[in-house]
């Protein structure tokens, strides 16, 4: 897991998320994949698909990478509690994956944190409220100033 950053490679990828979960989230995921793709979102939905039990990591990983190399803007993951598919995540250099249960984190995480990942807990939160946290990501911007030599320092 070494990979840097990339520019967005096209404009296509400025409103392109990618989305994926484990097992537990499926169905979440494709409620959020609706509605992201109701604001003109392109959703990049990189499964799983089927309900067998599969491993947090490595959907974590995947969805990181889409977002490391420039082909997704955002990216959105999901597991029953949202912790492990964010570690997972985290550990693609350049992602900045933030676990929300609540709409305030949603919002700072992007005003200050800059984060390029958005990580839930279907066990924990319900529909309604995870699309609440999903529109509050999605609708802030990063402030740079302070926070962006922060951000900086996370990663040099
Ligand atoms: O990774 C997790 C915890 O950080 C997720 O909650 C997983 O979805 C969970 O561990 C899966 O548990 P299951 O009993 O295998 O469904």
């Amino acid at each position: 897991m070494t990979q840097d950053t990339q520019p967005l490679s096209t404009d296509a990828a400025q409103k392109r998320i990618v989305l994926s979960s484990d097992h537990a989230a499926i169905a979440l995921r494709q409620v959020v994949a609706a509605h992201i793709a109701a604001q003109g979102w392109q959703v990049v939905d990189i499964g799983p698909t089927t309900p067998e039990s599969t491993h947090y990591p490595k959907h974590g990983e995947a969805a990181a990478r889409r977002v490391a190399s420039g082909d997704c803007r955002f990216g959105i993951v999901l597991c029953g509690t949202g912790q492990g598919i964010m570690m997972a995540a985290n550990k693609v250099k350049g992602i900045r994956c933030g676990v929300c249960m609540d709409t305030f984190s949603a919002r700072m995480i992007r005003q200050h944190n800059d984060a390029n990942m958005l990580s839930m807990g279907v066990r924990v939160v319900g529909e309604g409220l995870a699309l609440d946290i999903v529109d509050a990501f999605l609708n802030a911007e990063f402030e740079g100033g302070r926070h962006a030599t922060r951000v900086e320092m996370i990663e040099p």
